[in-house]
């Protein structure tokens, strides 16, 4: 089987140790949730994966495809979904997305059936022809999560996609991303909200320090923190604790 994401002996260092000998194996298909303290190492691992920060060691390979060797070819398979949207402002939604699919260039007739569907499925068809400068941070949030699918990548990288979201927009977006899943995509966010990643992650990935600490499903992770029936709220608190006194 050729796995959605393997990295191996990643690391980065600004004017620290930011990520450290990190290992990660993503499966195809799976909805795999990178947690971790704060500053713990999660966005720049995931840049580091979207071609968007260069490594200063280590591999990583995107469904086989080498993406420090051949980063074209890894990002026109990858999206990118930051926490902090960018779009431009002047655009209309309609507008923001066929210029995205033009740059991969995607057929115009193509692209629009693509960019209404998206909307449409993020609720925002109402604002499509509306310009995004007087949108809300959610409403811009949606519009820059449609642009990161706009080339129907097969493997999704979020960065904390609920941040900002009210709780029917979050549903939403959560509702797109299982159903990503459920048609054979493969899903990586980083998120804060525990219960979403206990409710929605195939498996889940602590890290801290830069180091991975443990990675696996629930169940796997309950076994290694010693916290049989435990949440990952749990779960996760032992491991980072545990993690912090090594
Ligand atoms: N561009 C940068 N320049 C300098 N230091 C950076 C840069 N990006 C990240 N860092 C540092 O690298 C470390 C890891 O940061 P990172 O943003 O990857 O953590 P995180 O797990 O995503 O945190 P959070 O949950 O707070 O978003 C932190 O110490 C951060 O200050």
């Amino acid at each position: 089987m050729t796995e959605a994401l393997i990295v191996r002996g990643l690391d980065k260092t600004f004017s620290k140790p930011a990520v450290r000998d990190l290992d990660l194996t993503v499966h195809p298909g799976e909805l795999y949730a990178l947690l971790g303290p704060n500053g713990a190492g999660k966005t720049t691992t995931l840049r580091m994966v979207a071609g968007l920060t260069k490594p200063d060691k280590g591999a990583i390979s995107i469904f086989g495809i080498d993406a420090l060797a051949d980063p074209a070819a890894a990002k026109a398979i990858t999206a990118w979904a930051p926490d902090e949207a960018m779009i431009y402002d002047r655009l209309t939604p309609l507008e923001y997305l066929e210029f995205v699919a033009g740059l991969w260039s995607i057929e115009p007739k193509l692209a629009k059936a693509r960019a209404v569907e998206l909307l449409d499925t993020l609720g925002l068809a109402g604002e499509a022809r509306r310009r995004c400068e007087g949108f809300s941070r959610g409403m811009k949030q949606k519009v820059a999560l449609a642009g990161a699918l706009i080339h129907d990548p097969k493997l999704l990288i979020l960065d904390e996609p609920l941040t900002g979201l009210d709780a029917a927009a979050a549903r939403l977006v959560k509702d797109m991303l299982q159903a990503r899943v459920d048609a054979g995509g493969t899903v990586i966010l980083t998120t804060h909200i525990l219960e979403v990643a206990e409710r929605m992650a195939d498996r889940i990935g602590i890290i801290a320090g830069g180091r991975l600490l443990a990675e696996g499903s629930l169940d796997v992770l309950r076994g290694q923190a010693g916290k049989d029936g435990g949440t990952l709220e749990d779960v996760f608190l032992q491991l980072t604790a545990d993690g912090a006194a090594a």
